[in-house]
């Protein structure tokens, strides 16, 4: 376990962020589909990314994606155009996570996926396939897009490419968007009308690239201005406006907080003024930015904000139910999160949660969970600002971002391994 403490004073100092694992497990996926080789810059660090790069490389009978969500799925396609047979497993989380929706689509092209335990989740047997009993799709896109994404960049080596229908609510968009946009990258043409996407049979062409700074990891140092006591000065290096990630969002929605954004030739700096007052209440759709809902959470509690929250549906199918885990951790400092009923949130079909109230610190640090969710961890670290807290098994955010800690540090931000 580690706490951290803040000494107090104005919020000051540089890092450099991380690299996006979204971005480099695409590039690493498109590299293994493409003909020829190429380098792939600022490969991030995170160990979900490390173990994608691993595992495409190894012969081994059993891959074990671990808690890894991109890598299980995007090597699920792979596997089935791959030569040989594999079994593809993961943590026991990953075991709970569906990828019933991406086995039925790639069976409907022709794969050899056998469950291995349950029907409908990890593990996999993989064989191998031409993928060629089809070239039209209709799948489910309410629950992850992380299986288009991953039929998405197989497609343009399929032999009669691939019309995909995305049926229902399309949930996280920007990230279909941003796997098109690496397929174009490197070379491969789509077209998107309506509710359908379609890739024509096609080479990738490889080409020299760099992977992106996180925006997502760069919520927490947003996060961390609009809590500060004082004012707030940090430059977060590697991020640029033009982005490919949906989570560049983030610097719009803490303006909303008083915190400002400067971009300049390195990244950003990102700043409050001391003296900022919260805003009473913040509403915000999610449906888009999944993965800085708990970020913002955190914000709202520590600074007595009133939440209303939508767009959390697949938030209850991550590394763990992230909705459940916040009530229960900021539950610890006074402040409720709680399921709007239906006939109180009015006809617009979305499900409401409302947040109230200000985190309360007494002399004994809080001391919060991570339930193997690295965005526990680092959406709950930016309240040490406020008052000391306790983080149990602070090493969960080496799925994204190993380096998390030690960039606090940069910012006064001390951490001692205690218990
Ligand atoms: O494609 C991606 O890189 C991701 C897509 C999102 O998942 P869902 O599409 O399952 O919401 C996001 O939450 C995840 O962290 C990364
Ligand atoms: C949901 C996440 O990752 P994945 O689905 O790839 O496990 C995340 O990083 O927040």
């Amino acid at each position: 376990m580690y706490e951290l403490n803040y000494p107090g004073g104005p919020l000051k100092g540089q890092i450099q962020l991380t690299g996006s694992k979204s971005i480099a497990n695409r590039a690493l996926i498109i590299r293994a589909l493409c003909e020829q080789d190429f380098p792939i810059h600022r490969l991030a660090a995170a160990d979900d990314t490390v173990r994608l790069e691993n595992l495409l490389k190894s012969e081994e009978a059993v891959l074990d994606a671990g808690p890894a969500g991109t890598t299980f799925r995007f090597l699920t396609g792979y596997l089935s155009r791959r030569p040989g047979h594999q079994i593809l497993t993961g943590s026991q989380r990953m075991k709970e996570r569906p990828i019933g929706i991406l086995v039925d689509a790639l069976r409907t092209l022709g794969a050899d996926i056998e469950y291995v335990e349950t029907e409908g989740y990890p593990p996999l047997k993989i064989g191998f396939s031409e993928l060629d009993k089809a070239a039209e799709l209709t799948i489910a896109a309410d629950t992850s897009s992380q299986y288009i994404s991953s039929l998405l960049m197989l497609a343009p080596t399929l032999p009669n490419g691939l019309k995909l229908t995305l049926e229902g609510e399309i949930v996280s968009v920007p990230y279909i968007k941003m796997t098109l946009s690496l397929m174009r990258y490197f070379g491969v043409a789509h077209s998107w009308v309506g509710q359908t996407i379609e890739v024509e049979a096609q080479d990738y062409q490889a080409k020299e690239f760099t992977v992106e700074a996180d925006w997502s990891a760069a919520s927490y140092y947003y996060s961390l201005a609009a809590l500060a006591p004082e004012s707030a000065d940090i430059q977060v290096d590697g991020l640029f406006t033009d982005s490919v990630q949906g989570d560049a969002v983030v610097a719009q929605l803490y303006e909303r907080f008083g915190v400002k954004s400067e971009f300049n030739e390195t990244g950003v700096r990102v700043i409050k003024s001391a003296g900022t007052a919260a805003p009473e209440f913040f509403e915000q759709n999610f449906v888009e930015c999944p993965d800085i809902a708990q970020t913002l959470m955190a914000t709202c509690a520590g600074l007595g904000t009133q939440g209303l929250f939508t767009g959390l549906q697949t938030l209850f199918i991550k590394e763990t139910d992230r909705v459940g885990a916040m009530k229960t951790e900021l539950g610890k400092l006074g402040v409720a999160l709680y399921k709007i009923p239906a006939q109180m949130s009015g006809k617009s079909g979305l499900q409401y949660f409302g947040q109230d109230g200000k985190a309360t610190f007494t002399d004994a640090p809080p001391t919060f969970a991570t339930y193997h969710d690295h965005r526990m961890a680092m959406a709950l670290a930016p309240l040490a600002v406020r008052s000391n807290v306790r983080i149990e098994s602070p090493e969960v955010v080496g799925k994204s971002y190993p380096d998390f800690y030690r960039d606090l540090e940069k910012l006064g931000i001390e951490y001692r391994a205690i218990g």
